[in-house]
């Protein structure tokens, strides 16, 4: 859908701009956006963009405003001031629905698949909206088989692992064939071997699917494998953006997480 339909010459403008010239590339852009919870601001004036085929790593200490602004990305909190652009149109007023509809998607933080389900029942539930027949049930299929739980479809998907279910839902969120794909800490409260596999799943959604990621995540090994360019938040703010390297070595970096003044 075209950015004409919000009639404000400004916002035309503005998104006539991501989508073209030196912004072609750019999938994701927020402009100036701030969250504000009654007086506390949470997101403060962020600009954050997000290109084709990134795998971007969102950092910083607690509090900071991560999954404010991924709410923010996904319609889940409204803004308070600002603008989102994803795809060259301005989705600051859409819904939820409407910003999957265009190729935006997330898995959470908390693990969200229905343990009483079937894993193949929890499979269909994404793609029943939009697939039917052989669509659906090549969508569950790939669903399955990405998550590695190709003989599971008929198990209960409370009986899966935790690292079981956290692939489960990448995959679920995956079968939308979104460009976009936001998950809030996917790999806490796993094994070594079990963030490795999700490290593997992602980087394979990526080179073959061409997803975007955005990923928050606070091991720093974890964000290392898995993404060459990293922003850190810090009281809502953008701190810094740049690669592992050059983020592990920023002494101010390194203070705001000790809890330290970072002015
Ligand atoms: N619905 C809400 N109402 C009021 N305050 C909120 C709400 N959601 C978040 N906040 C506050 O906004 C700030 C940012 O929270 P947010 O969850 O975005 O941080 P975060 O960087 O994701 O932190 P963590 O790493 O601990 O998950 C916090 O001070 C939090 O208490």
């Amino acid at each position: 859908m075209s950015e004409s339909a919000s009639g404000d010459p400004n916002v035309r403008e503005t998104a006539a701009q991501l989508a073209t010239g030196t912004n072609t590339e750019t999938l994701l852009q927020t402009d100036d956006v701030v969250k504000r919870f009654g007086g506390f601001t949470a997101t403060d004036h962020v600009d954050f963009g997000v290109k084709a085929g990134e795998i971007r790593c969102l950092i910083g200490p607690n509090g900071a405003g991560k999954s404010t602004l991924m709410k923010l990305i996904t319609g889940q909190h409204p803004v308070t001031e600002g603008s989102v652009y994803f795809n060259g149109s301005d989705i600051t007023d859409d819904d939820p629905h409407e910003r999957i509809d265009r190729g935006l998607s997330m898995k959470f933080q908390v693990p969200s698949v229905f343990e009483e389900l079937t894993v193949r029942e929890n499979a269909r539930l994404p793609v029943q909206r939009f697939a039917s027949g052989d669509d659906r049930r090549r969508r569950v299929d790939e669903s399955l088989s990405a998550a590695g739980l190709d003989g599971e479809g008929e198990t209960r998907a409370g009986d899966l692992s935790h690292g079981q279910q956290q692939q489960l839902e990448i995959a679920m969120a995956a079968s939308l064939e979104p460009d976009l794909l936001l998950l809030d800490e996917p790999v806490a409260g796993l094994s070594t071997a079990e963030r490795r596999a999700i490290a593997e799943r992602i980087e394979t959604l990526n080179e073959e699917r061409g997803i975007a990621f955005i990923v928050i995540e606070h091991d720093t090994d974890f964000v290392e494998r898995i993404s060459e360019q990293v922003t850190v938040l810090h009281q809502g703010s953008v701190f810094r953006e740049g690669t592992i390297d050059e983020i592990k070595a920023d002494p101010e970096v390194q203070r705001i997480y000790l809890g330290g003044d970072a002015e």
